[in-house]
């Protein structure tokens, strides 16, 4: 396994820069010792507070910004009732000190704000312990494998919060947990999914449950393979989590597909960073067009194949769907060629078997997949087989997982 931390990018991105600049301070004014090993100075743009072996500076504006005073902030419901506008930009305190592991800082008019230097610690740039807003453990099929990682259990799953909190540790780490000995019904896969989140209702339903009767106008309505994918790249927001539970399988194949997006993404960066950076500029158009006895639909979504937070580049989406891609007409001629080159490489990657992670899906595994992150398909497959699940609310179930002190 790969480390997870995001590397720097190649050379079209070397621009990057954390979006906080460090200059050096000017003139130090005060110096105060107020704990053991920590020691503030009140520059002229900036506290420093060093705490805990840690220099750490706090702008003005931001520490009058966050004061938590019952004027400035509304503690019952989490929200600032200061008006940020009205902040003065060169304020400075007339005074500091340091009482009871607080700082005190009193502005001009004599409005004091008081912070907990454990608050101050864990929210100054410095103090961060990591810049990666998702922690993940990247994975081929070895890697999963070895992992050992257990399915929760029905009954526990649904009364243990404990159980609940080490599935959504697992989901957040592999982008994939799985729930078995659920009972083979639409309503309980119903309950195990309602036990994480809030159910996002598509076209396809609230919960579905399909056969390859052809109901609806796309291949998951047949017996054909399928190949790696994400669902809804169409959507403007594609849908954070899938689910599926298979009730019913008399036939053969049908196995489920699943292979780390991200893995791959991360592959083509290390080995061609010029490609990941096409992948992730690039606009691409999805789009379903639903045009049947009941159903009409015409969905698009515009995106780069990856995506990537700008400040510190690290994937959070990838939009991968060959069959639901649209025309390409969103990029200029020269770029076109550079594309399927980007393109051909990211495929060849998540096509390596050894990226291939097989599960056969029976009755009563629930399987829980990031849709954001982790690629599924199919088999071919003969006979009756009946597959029901729901899409997520993404926010919903990051919700739940920092309900529980994840980080998420
Ligand atoms: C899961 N369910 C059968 C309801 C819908 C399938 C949607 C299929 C579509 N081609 C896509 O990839 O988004
Ligand atoms: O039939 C399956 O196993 C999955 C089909 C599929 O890709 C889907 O429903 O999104
Ligand atoms: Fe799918």
């Amino acid at each position: 396994m790969f480390s997870v931390l995001p590397r720097a990018a190649g050379s079209a991105m070397r621009q990057f820069q954390l979006p906080f600049a460090r200059s050096e301070p000017r003139t130090s004014l005060l110096q105060v010792r107020f704990a053991a090993s920590a020691t503030l100075r009140l520059l002229e743009d900036c506290l420093e507070v060093s705490y805990e072996g840690t220099p750490m500076r706090f702008n003005y504006v931001w520490l009058r910004d966050h004061c938590r005073s019952a004027s400035s902030y509304n503690s019952a419901t989490h929200q600032r009732s200061l008006d940020t506008g009205s902040i003065e930009l060169t304020l400075r305190p007339e005074s500091s000190a340091v009482e009871d592991g607080q700082l005190v800082l009193t502005w001009p008019g004599g409005h004091v704000s008081k912070f907990s230097l454990g608050w101050l610690a864990e929210n100054s740039h410095e103090g961060r312990k990591t810049v990666m807003e998702q922690p993940r453990i990247l994975w081929n099929a070895n890697v999963y494998q070895n992992a050992r990682i257990s399915a929760a259990k029905w009954d526990k799953f649904m009364s243990s919060d404990s159980e609940l909190k080490k599935f959504l540790q697992n989901y957040l780490l592999y982008g994939i947990a799985f729930v078995d000995d659920v009972p083979a019904t639409v309503e309980a896969t119903e309950e195990v999914t309602r036990r994480v989140s809030l159910i996002r209702e598509t076209t396809y339903g609230r919960m579905w449950s399909f056969t390859s009767d052809f109901s609806r106008g796309d291949t998951a309505y047949s017996q054909l393979a399928l190949d790696r994918h994400t669902d809804t790249s169409y959507f403007q927001e594609p849908c954070g989590i899938q689910v599926f539970h298979c009730l019913r399988h008399e036939g053969t194949g049908g196995k489920t597909l699943l292979v780390d997006g991200f893995y791959a993404a991360e592959k083509l960066r290390q080995r061609s960073p010029e490609n990941f950076e096409l992948l992730c500029r690039v606009p691409i158009r999805h789009e379903y067009i639903e045009n049947t006895e009941n159903h009409r639909n015409h969905m698009t979504g515009i995106g780069p194949v990856l995506n990537i937070y700008p400040w510190n580049n690290e994937l959070y989406m990838i939009r991968y769907n060959n069959y639901d891609r649209s025309v390409m007409n969103t990029m200029p001629h020269d770029t076109i060629r550079r594309w399927y080159v980007a393109h051909r490489e990211l495929t060849t990657e998540l096509r390596w078997p050894e990226n291939e992670l097989w599960v056969k899906l029976t009755p009563g595994k629930v399987i829980f997949i990031d849709n954001w992150r982790v690629l599924h398909g199919r088999e071919s497959f003969t006979g009756l087989r009946q597959l029901c699940g729901c899409y997520l609310t993404r926010d919903d179930v990051l919700s739940a997982a920092r309900c529980f002190g994840l980080q998420a």
